[in-house]
């Protein structure tokens, strides 16, 4: 049921358009995040993060990526300021990454990827019913970006790398509580902010982008455990490694980057 889209050579990001047109439109993610075009802007505050009482419910393989789910059924968890004109709800995170030794990310700074990058996906509660609803409004969701780099270990990860084996195939989840993603945070929230897309079908032009500029590093040890993940599910006959789940950056045509501190 349904298109089937990945990150292979037939059905992957070049290949996207044919059955999501709007992959070719005007505020498409990621972008290529050029530092020196990015405009100081004295009305873009800070960001808040506010949670303290989130409530991670489980961990999850949705085929494209490993998705950590939060109960979001009032603002226990939110991110406000910056761009936003309210709060807005944390939903899940998930993250993109490659294969060994490659830029993973998809931003990239001056041409340059990352090893990998982690979303913390949030939903305007306020205008909206559903996230499903939020998800195709103009200013529905609210996406942090958040770079990671390889060096030492990360001292919080293993929380979830040790609970990879668990999701391993497509279509797998489990309990997951007591997680709190503030201990995925760099030290600083200087950003950039650009209105563009989800990185995945069905591309809908619904996410309000807020990069950091702070990496958090990771070791190749732990990000190699992400590669331990299937695309396919428990009953495919092939397997097939979760891997170079990342779209590359795409045009980014009339619109302003802006950003909040050096
Ligand atoms: C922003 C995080 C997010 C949300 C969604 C996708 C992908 C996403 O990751 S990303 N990389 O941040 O863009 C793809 C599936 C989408 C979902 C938003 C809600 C839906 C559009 C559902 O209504 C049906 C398919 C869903
Ligand atoms: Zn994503």
């Amino acid at each position: 049921t349904g298109h089937h889209w990945g990150y292979g050579k037939e059905d992957g990001p070049s290949a996207w358009h044919t059955e999501y047109p709007v992959a070719k439109g005007n505020r498409q993610s990621p972008i290529d995040i050029i530092p020196d075009e990015a405009r100081r802007d004295s009305s873009l505050g800070p960001i808040f993060l506010k949670y303290d009482r989130c409530t991670s419910l489980n961990i999850a393989n949705n085929g494209h990526s490993v998705v950590v789910e939060f109960n979001d059924s009032d603002d226990r968890s939110v991110i406000q300021g910056g761009p936003l004109d309210n709060p807005y709800r944390l939903k899940q995170f998930h993250f993109h990454w490659a294969e060994k030794g490659c830029e993973g990310s998809e931003h990239t700074v001056a041409g340059v990827g990352y090893a990998s990058e982690l979303h913390l996906v949030h939903w305007n509660a306020a205008k909206y019913k559903t996230f499903e609803e939020a998800a195709t409004a103009p200013d529905g969701l609210a996406v942090l970006g958040i770079f990671l780099e390889l060096g030492d270990d990360h001292r919080w990860l293993h929380m979830i790398t040790d609970a990879l084996y668990m999701v391993k195939f497509k279509g797998s989840s489990s309990d997951f509580k007591g997680f709190n993603p503030k201990c995925l945070l760099p030290s600083n929230l200087h950003y950039w902010t650009y209105l563009g897309s989800l990185t995945t079908p069905p591309l809908h032009e619904s996410v309000i982008w807020i990069v950091l500029k702070e990496p958090i590093v990771v070791s190749e040890k732990q990000l190699g455990m992400f590669r331990l993940l299937q695309f396919s599910g428990e009953e495919d006959s092939q397997r097939m490694r979760m891997e170079n789940n990342f779209r590359p950056p795409q045009p980014l045509k009339e619109r302003l980057l802006r950003q909040f501190k050096q």
